[in-house]
């Protein structure tokens, strides 16, 4: 029988995009294994969040494959993308303003509910799940940063998905509000949705994944468990530069 911990849950073959002149994402392959916290990392500008554009469907690819649970998903519009099972989370959260916090959540679970009451329930569990039940009623341009960008993920999550791609879910927060949504994201993978998430800060990808893939200037340049990408050198040159792989960068700076 197939092990459940090596199905892959989304196949990601040779996709590239160019914007104009510029070559954004550049004959990317990886895969993520049902289950598995996928972290993506890379310097800014790297291709990351045009990657996760082409998966939702935001973005077309101009060349290669994306399968998810073994069908083909390249050319669909994001709304069909959804509806195959893959949410994502956006890097600015941007609540409907006029819209409680409960009604906020309701906009995604319309997505696969039959009825504004199932909606609402769902919307309801969700928002207890993310520990926001006191604020259903609140309009969602009154709630702090971070409950904004919990609500997002709520958002994502009431559209029950089965592939999460979160998108720098920790920016701004403190280290505690950080540590609370680490925490989260690991209850939702326990709730058997796989995630693939972006993010710059170190310590919450390091903590989060199970595995790390890096981008640089669209291509990919590592794949492997955040211990041992961290230090491998092109990871190390992409972010910091060849002279701090030579250990000249002391050097450099006196000269
Ligand atoms: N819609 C677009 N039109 C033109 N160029 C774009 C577009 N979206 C992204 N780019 C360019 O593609 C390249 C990759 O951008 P992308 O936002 O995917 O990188 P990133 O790794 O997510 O960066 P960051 O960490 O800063 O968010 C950048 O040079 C960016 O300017």
């Amino acid at each position: 029988m197939e092990s459940n911990v090596s199905r892959k849950i989304l196949e990601v073959k040779s996709i590239s995009k160019r914007f104009g002149g510029l070559q954004a994402v550049s004959n990317l392959s990886f895969d993520i294994a049902e289950g598995e916290i996928l972290g993506l990392l890379g310097p800014n500008g790297a291709g990351k969040t045009t990657a996760f554009n082409l998966i939702a469907g935001f973005f077309q690819a101009d060349e290669g494959d994306i399968r998810f649970e073994g069908k083909q998903i390249r050319g669909m519009l994001p709304y069909q993308v959804c509806s195959a099972g893959i949410a994502r989370t956006f890097q600015l959260s941007k609540p409907f303003g006029g819209l409680s916090a409960l009604e906020n959540v309701m906009v995604g679970a319309f997505a696969q509910a039959r009825s504004r009451t199932a909606a609402q329930d769902e919307a309801h569990a969700v928002l207890d799940f993310l520990g926001m039940a006191d604020k259903a009623d609140i309009d969602a341009n009154d709630l702090t940063a971070f409950d904004k960008r919990k609500l997002e993920l709520g958002r994502a999550l009431a559209t029950k998905p089965r592939l999460l791609l979160m998108d720098e879910v920790v920016a701004g927060a403190t280290p505690c509000e950080a540590g609370e949504m680490v925490d989260l994201v690991k209850r939702v993978r326990d709730r058997g949705v796989t995630v693939l998430i972006v993010e710059h800060v170190m310590k919450v990808i390091m903590g989060l994944s199970d595995r790390v893939i890096v981008m640089e200037q669209g291509r990919l340049i590592a794949n492997g468990v955040p211990s041992e990408v961290v230090r491998m050198p092109e990871v190390l040159k992409a972010y910091f530069g060849e002279a701090y792989v030579s250990g000249d960068e002391y050097a450099s700076a006196s000269a």
